[in-house]
């Protein structure tokens, strides 16, 4: 039987960033946490309220995930102990599933070696979560940029201004990716095709020079916030009155329903954003958690022990890091 125990932390993360729809990821410091050793029957242990209703049986996306690189590298585990702590919520635009989907992917490949290499573990994340953005944010760590061709990712990654931090607004409800993905209309117009390969185009290469002063105009999109904003009440005054309270730019996170605002570490207008996002999103009747995560640099971080030697439960591992 394999005789390793591999514990990963991997990063939370905000897609599109305005423009850059399926296109855009960062990580940011906010983590999940997956154990995983070779059992004789499977088992599940998912701790904290962001694992509520995720299912306890081989039809887990973590177990799955983990039989796909098993495949892959023509190895047999049929039986894992899997235990998951996360910090990120579930259905709020903060990567939940790339996550787990690059959580397990990384502890399955760590598992037995790591014969994968990050390329390939990109190719099946992005397979699986359906676009690169997220996955590959949460693999590489920092900023990525990506493109998939339905068969084929390729990224490029851009280390995160040191001076860059963000703020997220969390509303109290979910929004499933698929729902918000059925608000979108099958067909723009050139002229909101040409608006957005500029903006995104200006928005990477501010990100990539550090001029963050062009962010709030290259923040800016057409192909699917102005579609997303019914379901997000205050999400339109958000994003066109974040820079007035000193935003360097706002944005939906992901597929919503959280809100994005990026912001000089320095700037001393922290405390009066915050209050501008959440005074905002009640005006609206949504109550909302606010949380200052700075870009995450690292992809997952992996540990790699002899699964016979003693060792903490996860939870007791990882409480210093816990923040929720
Ligand atoms: N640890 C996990 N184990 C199993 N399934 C998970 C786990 N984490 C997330 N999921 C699945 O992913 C779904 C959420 O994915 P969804 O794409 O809708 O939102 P998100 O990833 O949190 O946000 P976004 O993609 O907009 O950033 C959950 O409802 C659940 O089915
Ligand atoms: N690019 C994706 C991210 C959410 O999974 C979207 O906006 O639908």
């Amino acid at each position: 039987m394999n005789n390793r125990r591999v514990i990963v932390k991997v990063p939370a993360s905000t897609a599109n960033l305005g423009p850059g729809f399926d296109t855009l990821g960062m990580a940011l410091s906010l983590y999940a946490w997956i154990e995983m050793s070779a059992a004789e029957t499977t088992t599940f242990r998912l701790y904290g309220d962001q694992m509520q209703g995720i299912p306890t049986d081989k039809s887990n996306l973590l177990y799955q995930v983990a039989q796909l690189v098993f495949e892959e590298a023509g190895v047999s585990i049929p039986e894992l102990d899997i235990a998951m702590y996360s910090d990120i919520p579930l259905t709020r635009g903060l990567g939940s599933s790339a996550s787990a989907i690059v959580g397990a992917l990384a502890a399955a490949n760590g598992l037995i070696g790591s014969p994968l290499p990050d390329h390939k573990l990109f190719q099946l994340a992005t397979k699986l979560e359906g676009h690169p953005d997220n996955v590959g944010a949460s693999l590489f760590g920092g900023i990525v940029v990506s493109a998939w061709d339905g068969e084929r990712a390729d990224y490029v990654r851009l280390e995160p201004h040191a001076k860059l931090e963000t703020l997220v607004a969390i509303p109290a409800f979910q929004l499933s990716t698929e729902k918000a993905r059925h608000a979108l209309p099958s067909q723009i117009s050139m002229a909101d095709a040409v608006f957005n390969v500029g903006r995104s185009s200006l928005l990477v290469a501010a990100l990539a020079s550090g001029e963050l002063g062009l962010i709030r105009h290259a923040m800016r999109d057409r192909l699917h916030q102005p579609y997303r904003a019914p379901l997000i009440p205050g999400m339109s005054a958000i994003l066109e009155h974040a820079a007035d309270y000193g935003a360097l730019g706002a944005a939906l996170s992901g597929a919503g329903p959280t809100l994005i605002a990026f912001v000089d570490a320095d700037s001393k207008d922290k405390p009066q954003l915050e209050q501008f996002l959440l005074a905002t999103l009640k005006q609206e009747g949504i109550e909302a958690e606010t949380m200052w995560l700075k870009p995450s640099a690292e992809g997952p971080v992996i540990t790699v022990e002899d699964a016979a030697s003693p060792a903490p439960g996860l939870m007791e591992r990882i409480k210093g890091e816990v923040v929720r």
